[in-house]
This record gives C-alpha cells, structure tokens and sequence, in this order.
C-alpha cells in the first residue's frame, strides 16, 4: 500500500524528575539553548513558580489569561521587540498553548515547563486556541524540551491534577471511536499510536488507586501517562488517539459555558456518558473518578442540567470530520437526557 507522507513530531529532550526546576540552566547548555528568552506564563504560576525560573536564567516574562489568538499575538509582539529565540511555556494548558502557537508562528524554539499535571498538551504538538474558528487543538509545535518537575507538579492545587486523570481516562473512548470510524468508515487506524493513548489510559486508572497514598509517586504516573499520551498525538500527526466523543463533550460543554469547569474535569465526565454509549466500563471509569474526588455529576462540576444535555446533542456537530459513536446526527434532546441521567450525571 501507497504511504502519503508522514511527519512525526517529538520532543527532544524530557527532563523528568523532583527539584529538576533549579537545573534548568545546565539542561539549557546541553542542548544549546543560548540567547534571549520569553517564559509565558499566568498570574498565579509567575508568583508562585517563576521565581525558580529566574534565579537560574535571565529572561523576559509575559503573562496570558487565556488562551486565544489576542494573547497569541500580544506574545509574538514581545518576543519580536525583544528578539527572544526560545519561548518557555511555564504553567497549565493555557500559557503553555499560547507559548507553543506562538513559538510555532515565529519559528522559535518551545520548552514546555507544566505546573500542574492537568492535560497532556504538555508535550502534544498541538495548541487549542481561542478565536481560530473552532474550539478544538491545531498544529502547533513540538517542544525542544520539556521540563517536569515532580515537586512543582505535585504541588499544584489537587483539582488539577485530577483533571489531568480525567483528561488521561478520555483516551477509552478515544480510541474506541477510532477503532469505529475504522470500521464504518474505512479511516486509517494506527494500531501502534492507539495502543500507546490506551496504555497512558491505564496508567491514569492505575493512578487513582495510588495518588491518595503517595501523591508524589502517583504524580509522577500520571505525568509519564500525559506524556506518552501527548507523544501518541505526535506519532500519529493528530490529536485523534486522544480526543474523540468525550473531548467533543468537553469543548461543546466549553462552548456553551465558558467559565466552566477545568478541561480534563468535563473530559472524565465525557468519559463516563460516551463510555456508557459504547456499551464499556462506564461504571469502573466513574469508581475511579469518584476514588479520587474528581466531579462525576453537572452539580460537582457547577453547570446546569440544561447545558449538559444541550452539549451532547451539539457535540457531534463540533469536528464532523472525525467520527465518532455519536455519529453524523447525533442524540435526540431525549435520549441525551437519558444518558446523562443513567450515568448519575444529572439527577
Ligand atoms: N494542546 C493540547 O494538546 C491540549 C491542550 N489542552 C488545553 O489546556 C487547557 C487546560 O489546561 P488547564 O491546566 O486545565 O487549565 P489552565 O491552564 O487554565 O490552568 C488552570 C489554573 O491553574 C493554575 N495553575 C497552574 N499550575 C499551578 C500551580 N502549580 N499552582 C497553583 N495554580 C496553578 C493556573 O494559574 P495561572 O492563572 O497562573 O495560569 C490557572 O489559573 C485548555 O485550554 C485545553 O484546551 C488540553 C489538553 C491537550
Ligand atoms: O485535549 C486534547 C487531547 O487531550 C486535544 O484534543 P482536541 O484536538 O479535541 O482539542
Ligand atoms: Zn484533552
């Protein structure tokens, strides 16, 4: 069979360890990281982290509220004004999204520094960027380094770290939506990329029935699962080993109530409802998110009833091209109520 071409992205070099933050400038020397840097980062995470950053090497800092294309290109004035070459993503998905699009239009180098185990676009080639016409992730850039440090990461506010396991248990039914669209629609599968989200997957099970003993060992789990997860999505030239019919929930649900809930929390709950539509362990996947204090119900998650439902009947409509369970009609208002209620969702 004829292969079009394919271009995978990875990072270089993944520093992983506890207190790696302070060695910062020797792993900057040993890839030869040398001239003007920007760290992106967000109000809390340049008060609470950044000072780490800054004792080690000189560099500007930018902070971002969100990430859309406004922060993208207040970022890429910066760093042309100032002439910064490598660009440092320092925090959660959002300043390390803005970093990584910013460093993809100009060119520059990314080095993806999370502060919170939340998403695993700490390694994706791939940034989801507000105003770009959809509220799904585009081709960005793949870091230079990443730099992920244990004691930071274990440090962020627990709810982001359970919204990294939610993120990570999305890849169930990612890549049963993939396995489908092979089958009814004849889309090419890539087994290797589909066995490698899956396995991130189970780590982040795995995951909940250890973090609350051993927060930092479980951390570290789930920060190898967001990882290899993210390095899926590189391989595979897409974000589709990782996001399927729960992560359209998810953006739909972002769509309709944007000062909602964090990313992954909405993925777990995507999870929990699309799971339930496949006829999979709908019910394990809930235990575990339960296990760990993570929202399984619209009420823990502060969104209405209301915007649930709405939001699965319009998720089919978000990424028409990738195919997913919830098919090209999507669910009746009724039938998407009954889902959310037979999960426990709503009451
Ligand atoms: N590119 C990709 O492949 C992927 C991208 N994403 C994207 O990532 C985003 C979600 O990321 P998420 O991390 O959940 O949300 P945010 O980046 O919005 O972070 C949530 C909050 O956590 C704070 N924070 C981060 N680290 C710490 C810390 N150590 N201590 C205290 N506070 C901290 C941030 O502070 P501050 O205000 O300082 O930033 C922010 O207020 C979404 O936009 C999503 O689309 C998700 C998955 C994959
Ligand atoms: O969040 C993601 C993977 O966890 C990226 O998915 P999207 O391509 O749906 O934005
Ligand atoms: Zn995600």
């Amino acid at each position: 069979m004829e292969m079009r071409e394919h271009i995978i992205s990875l990072p270089e070099r993944i520093f992983i360890g506890n207190g790696i933050i302070s060695r910062i400038d020797e792993y900057f020397s040993e890839l030869g990281l040398t001239g003007s840097f920007l760290i992106v980062t967000g109000s809390n995470v340049r008060r609470l982290i950044v000072s780490k950053i800054l004792d080690k090497i000189p560099a500007d800092v930018i902070e971002v509220q969100e990430a859309n294309l406004d922060e993208v290109r207040k970022v890429e004035e910066f760093a042309k004004k100032h002439e910064s070459n490598v660009i440092l993503g320092v925090g959660g998905g959002k300043a390390i999204d803005v970093a990584k699009f910013a460093a993809f239009e100009l060119n520059k180098r990314f080095v993806s520094i999370p502060t919170a185990p939340s998403h695993d676009g700490i390694t994706s080639p791939f940034a989801a960027i507000k105003g770009l016409g959809k509220p799904i992730s585009m081709k960005a850039k793949e870091p230079t380094a990443i730099i992920a440090d244990i004691d930071v990461l274990s440090s962020a506010p627990r709810r982001l770290i359970n919204a990294g396991i939610g993120d990570t248990v999305g890849k169930i039914v990612a890549v049963r939506d993939w396995k489908l669209a092979a089958k009814l629609r004849g889309e090419y599968y890539g087994d290797y990329t589909a066995s490698l989200a899956l396995l991130s997957a189970r780590h982040a099970l795995n995951c909940t029935r250890i973090i609350n003993k051993d927060l930092k060992y479980g951390v570290r789990l789930l920060v190898e699962a967001l990882i290899s997860s993210g390095v899926a999505m590189g391989m595979a030239g897409s974000t589709r080993p990782a996001s399927g019919s729960e992560h359209l929930f998810a953006h739909a649900v972002e769509m309709l109530y944007p000062e909602g809930p964090l990313h992954g929390e909405l993925v777990g709950v995507g999870t929990i409802m699309m799971a339930y539509i496949h006829g999979i362990k709908w019910k394990e996947i809930r235990k575990a998110l339960i296990r760990i204090g993570a929202p399984v119900t619209a009420k823990q998650l502060g969104v209405p009833n209301e915007i649930i439902i709405k939001a699965l009947t319009i998720a089919h409509t978000i990424r028409p091209e990738r195919y997913t369970i919830l098919g090209d009609r999507g669910l009746t208002w009724a039938s998407a109520e009954k889902v959310a209620r037979n999960t426990g969702v709503i009451t």
